[in-house]
């Protein structure tokens, strides 16, 4: 045997050893994954941010629309720098006391309004000539029962100074320090806890569940995790960290476009829909969004086609009121409908930038919810193109509004979320579920009641706020 032949074979044991004791480490790491010999997780290495650190680096993002449900990419984007200016302490009136709201059989009668009952929300009849009216100044088209009002700037309420200067996420630190709780310290504390056998993965997946990451969502994370653990080399708690960050960022989907369709095209304003269950914040949503538009220098609309309860015309006029946007709102009890109508050819006929319509999400079957937003956008389609459709949803509510979401998505073609009330829940993980479920992003999420609470979603952000 020749010397040459003999290095080849050793050569040859040598690789095959180290392939077995490679394949080896793999799977016992599949087996069993000890982090005890790196930084244990009671001792990070990064300074956790008790405040919950949610800090999105920029602005709110808006584009050109064109129509809701159309894939055209944005033709023009502007970015905001977020205020600074810290509101006056607002609240306004709680509708729901008792439970969570709902759609269907399950929505409740709110206390201070039963004003109009299912008789009222009919099918439309798209031939009605006035609503077919090309512009309603020059032929004072006045279609059903609107009697609507526009209320201006001619209001003596002082207007509010929004500032668009840096600063504004920054405020809203802490705000989902709550639902840091649960899933990041939870899955972190669990992957950083020691061996992890099959009851320690059953626990992550309890875990996630309980954020409200919906069952398919946490399968995908638990595997990922689980082959991310198995097929590298991770083993202190900010090598953890890193992962876990990994797998969430993906599932979040950054690639989807968040922008906000708020800007005019072709001649005439964009009009956002905003629609949910009562009690979630749309009307809020609204005004807080009024106030960033506003800020960045467009002249806003806004339209109260919520007519169930008086009270939340009143209070959107408000919100109008201190941003200097006009708002056209009905006679309670008016048509929904009739009034977007109104909103939106007052907002051609003068011009805005944007108009944003404000629904009512009160309504206690699914036929009367069907008939009720679908007639108020194939209205406002007899007029101009609905550019964004916006669903409201209350993070609080858990799988309930998971089903809110689904129903809604069944009546408009939705084309982004707002997820409400994030600083009052330990359940983020709505985020991930609602966005797998709609195949929509979220595109912005309300971080308390104050009028500047309303920040613009960023995936990394989020999941870096989710794990401290
Ligand atoms: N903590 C917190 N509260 C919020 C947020 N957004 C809205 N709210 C509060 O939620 C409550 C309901 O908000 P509204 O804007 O009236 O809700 P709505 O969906 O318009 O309700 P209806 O007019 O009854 O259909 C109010 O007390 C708001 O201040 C948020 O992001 N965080």
């Amino acid at each position: 045997m020749n010397t040459e032949l003999i290095i080849g074979i050793v050569v040859g044991v040598i690789v095959a050893i180290l392939a077995v004791v490679l394949i080896a480490r793999v799977v016992a790491n599949r087996r069993r994954i000890s982090l005890r010999d790196g930084t244990s997780t009671d001792q990070p290495t990064r300074e956790v941010d008790r405040s919950g650190g949610y800090q999105a680096g920029g602005g709110f993002t808006f584009s050109q629309g064109g129509g809701a449900g159309l894939a055209d990419p944005p033709a023009e984007t502007t970015s905001v720098p977020p205020p600074t200016v810290t509101p006056p302490a607002t609240t306004y009136e709680r509708t729901e006391t008792d439970g969570q709201p709902g759609v269907g059989d399950d929505a409740s009668v709110p206390r201070d309004s039963a004003q109009r009952g299912m008789k009222d929300i009919s099918l439309p009849d798209l031939d009605t000539p006035d609503l077919d009216t090309p512009d309603v100044d020059t032929t004072g088209a006045e279609p059903e029962t609107a009697d609507t009002d526009a209320s201006a700037l001619a209001t003596p309420a002082p207007l509010d100074v929004i500032e668009p200067v840096d600063g504004r996420l920054l405020r809203l630190r802490g705000r989902l320090a709550r639902s840091q709780g649960t899933l990041g310290k939870g899955v972190l504390g669990l992957l950083g806890g020691g061996d992890l056998d099959e009851d320690s993965w059953e626990e992550i997946e309890d875990t996630l569940i309980s954020a409200d990451l919906g069952s398919a969502t946490t399968a995908r994370v638990v595997d990922a995790l689980r082959t991310g653990l198995a097929t590298s080399s991770v083993r202190t708690a900010a090598e953890v960290r890193a992962l876990l960050r990994t797998v969430l960022m993906a599932e979040l989907m950054p690639d989807l476009d968040r922008s906000i369709r708020a800007l005019p095209h072709a001649g005439v304003p964009a009009v956002l829909l905003v629609v949910g269950v009562n009690g979630t914040g749309k009307t809020t949503t609204v005004g807080k969004l009024a106030r960033v538009l506003v800020a960045d220098g467009r002249r806003v609309l806004l339209g109260a086609a919520d007519t169930f309860r008086a009270a939340a015309a009143d209070q959107l006029q408000t919100w109008g009121e201190r941003v200097g946007a006009q708002t056209v709102r009905g006679r309670e009890g008016a048509d929904p409908a009739s009034v977007a109508f109104d909103a939106v050819a007052t907002g051609v006929a003068d011009g805005v930038d944007v108009v944003v319509v404000d629904t009512a999400g009160r309504l206690h079957t699914k036929t009367g919810l069907m008939d009720e937003l679908g007639k108020v956008k194939r209205v406002i389609e007899k007029k101009t193109a609905v550019d964004e459709v916006l669903l409201v949803l209350d993070a609080t509510t858990g799988q309930n509004g998971m089903m809110q979401a689904k129903v809604f998505a069944e009546v408009v073609s939705i084309t982004g979320v707002v997820l409400t009330k994030l600083d009052g829940t330990a359940k983020g993980g709505i985020v991930f579920h609602v966005q797998h479920e709609l195949g929509v992003p979220v595109k912005l999420v309300g971080l308390g009641e104050g009028a500047d609470d309303l920040a613009p979603f960023e995936p990394g952000a989020f999941v870096d706020a989710l794990l401290g």
